[in-house]
């Protein structure tokens, strides 16, 4: 039986709803949860995220400002701007677009981003949190992954998840959150002896391997959940994610695609840490 296909597409907007109703109650009380996005160099494909990321801010009422550097700006540049934003009151939150320009040190830009301001949540005191099981702003995707998840009330405790890919921003994170959901956590990566031996194991799949295609249905178990981090642009310009498609909804029981996947969700999920970090001033 073909696997229900989770649209992430369609949560976003759900969640972008709710979202809404809760900055106009914000705004009632004189709180305007603004986001600052720095963007450094001219990738096209940063440009588009960004714009994608200020569209779904305006529809939700938050207001937000981009900051493009050029690509030649330095590490200390950097870090000055990043230290007028955390003492802008103005600011909730602080996004600086990864990937950065080789010259910059993105783990010396991320520790001094002000915790507090730290939407992305790739901050090493809110990593730290995340691992503790504490509040804090989790990072966009997976905290995106498990949104998805529990929205179709799937089951993860005592559940196997495998995760293929062991970034800070996506594979590392997912695993940690996915633990504390209680399920039992296998971390695969490009040094992963047996990679299909593990995958066919998992009952939840998450595909961060940043390659088309490189999962299929003989990968994976029958009746398993996919999720797809994947975002690749082809030469034909369409975007196609990690797992191939077509083989696995036959085998899965549940889906993401790409796009309208994880993608959009990452997004809401952006918009949800923005509004949490406005509503942190009401406590101080
Ligand atoms: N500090 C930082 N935080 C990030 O969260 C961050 C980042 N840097 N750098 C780049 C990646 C990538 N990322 C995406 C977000 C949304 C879509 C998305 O909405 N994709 C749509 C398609 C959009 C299109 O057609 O181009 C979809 O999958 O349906 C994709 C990718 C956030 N990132």
């Amino acid at each position: 039986m073909a696997a229900e296909i989770i649209n992430g597409k369609d949560l976003a907007q759900e969640l972008r709803m709710s979202l809404k109703d809760e900055v106009t109650e914000l705004k009632q009380k004189g709180i305007n949860p603004h986001l600052t996005v720095v963007l450094v160099g001219d990738n096209p494909a940063s440009r588009s995220y960004v714009k994608g990321k200020e569209k779904a801010a305006a529809e939700v009422g938050i207001s937000s400002s981009v900051i493009e550097l050029p690509a030649t700006t330095s590490e200390e540049e950097l870090l000055d701007q990043i230290h007028k934003l955390n003492e802008d009151s103005v600011v909730n939150g602080i996004l600086v677009q990864l990937p950065l320009p080789k010259h910059i040190s993105e783990q010396k830009v991320i520790d001094t981003i002000n915790p507090n301001k730290d939407v992305d949540g790739f901050h090493p005191i809110n990593v730290g949190k995340m691992m503790l099981g504490e509040d804090t702003f989790l990072p966009c995707t997976p905290y995106g992954i498990i949104t998805m998840l529990k929205s179709r009330n799937i089951n993860i405790e005592g559940k196997h998840a495998v995760i293929i890919g062991r970034s800070n921003i996506v594979g590392k994170p997912v695993g940690q959150l996915l633990l504390n959901e209680n399920a039992t956590v296998t971390y695969c990566h490009s040094r992963t002896a047996n990679l299909r031996e593990l995958t066919s194991k998992a009952d939840i799949l998450i595909v961060a391997i940043g390659r088309p295609n490189a999962i299929t249905a003989d990968d994976i178990k029958e009746g398993a959940v996919v999720i797809d981090v994947g975002i690749n642009r082809l030469e034909t310009g369409k975007l196609t994610g990690d797992v191939d498609f077509n083989s696995a909804v036959e085998k899965a029981s549940y889906i993401t695609p790409v796009p309208k996947g994880v993608g959009p969700m990452t997004i809401a999920m952006l918009l949800k840490n923005t509004v949490k970090a406005a509503k942190g001033l009401e406590n101080r």
